[in-house]
């Protein structure tokens, strides 16, 4: 796993836009090739899509032959509901890019059979050859897309009770009313965000600080589910300095020491990658 601390909130959304602008465009995707990008909701990714909205506005970047796939929605809110995962997604990030509506695929949380929603939500994940690079945020208590404490750490696309904590985390979206906020929701597993090719986790500002720690500095437990990355032979953290409040000094250090040599090697895997080596490329721990 690979952590890059930045400065704040801002410059990592400027470092993981610009992170994905360059697979998306190394990929060179086409429609019968398309490029399949996970995505999350929540404050955090924020900085990362107005940076991918700016790169596209200067011509660097186009999402038209890109497919994308959403972590989650909360169950029985209407989709037209100005907090619905749906409502964020269009509002943030997809009515601003080139992106067809037809290459988004969202969980519908009001649909008849929600189970039968989950399973062909995986289906189709399947049917585009997998997702080739998953992005996420956390909660504080370490969540990943809503993959709450206790999670099966093989989960997959579920129906989802959402935790007391996370209920009263998400109620400033809702007012402040408790009673507003949806209890559960439909989330992809831990294992399909573990299939993606590569995974790629925003955490910023201090209230994540101990959930980082958790993730990274203590063994996978499936009480803290973002450390189910230690599993990811590609995974990559960027946190701000904020996040990283609980983190042991030597961790830091450690961390920091390592980027630019980590560059490095990164340029040798995406050489391989453009060679059409992809089966070369090993894992980058
Ligand atoms: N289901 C979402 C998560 O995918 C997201 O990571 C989390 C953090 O949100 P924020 O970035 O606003 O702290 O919120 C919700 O729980």
């Amino acid at each position: 796993m690979r952590l890059i601390i930045r400065d704040n909130a801002a410059n990592v959304g400027e470092y993981i836009g610009d992170y994905i602008a360059k697979r998306i465009n190394d990929f060179e995707p086409t429609p019968e090739k398309p490029f399949v990008l996970g995505l999350p909701t929540g404050s955090s990714p924020i900085p990362t899509y107005k940076h991918l909205i700016k790169l596209v506005k200067e011509g660097k970047l186009s999402f038209k032959n890109v497919v994308t796939f959403n972590m989650d929605e909360y169950v029985g809110l209407p989709r037209d509901h100005s907090e619905s995962y749906h409502t964020f997604m269009f509002r943030e990030f997809f009515s601003h890019i080139d992106i067809p509506p037809s290459q988004v695929n969202i969980l519908d949380g009001n649909a008849k059979d929600l189970i039968g929603e989950c399973n062909a939500y995986e289906a189709r994940i399947k049917a585009h050859g997998g997702i080739e690079l998953f992005l996420g945020g956390i909660g504080e208590d370490g969540h990943i897309a809503f993959n709450e404490p206790g999670s099966s750490l093989a989960s997959r696309t579920r129906i989802k009770t959402l935790a007391y904590d996370t209920i009263l985390a998400n109620a400033r979206f809702f007012n402040n009313d408790i009673a507003a906020v949806p209890r559960m929701a439909l989330t992809v597993g831990v294992a399909t965000v573990l299939d993606a090719r590569e995974v790629v986790v925003v955490v910023t500002g201090q209230r994540k600080a101990l959930a980082l720690s958790k993730a990274i500095e203590e063994g996978v437990n499936h009480l803290w589910t973002l450390s189910a990355l230690q599993m990811h032979p590609w995974a990559l953290i960027v946190a701000d300095e904020d996040a990283t409040a609980e983190l042991h000094v030597k961790t830091v250090k450690y961390f920091k020491s390592i980027e630019r040599v980590q560059d490095e090697v990164e340029e040798m895997h995406a050489k391989l990658r453009a060679e059409g080596k992809s089966d070369q490329v090993g894992s980058m721990e």
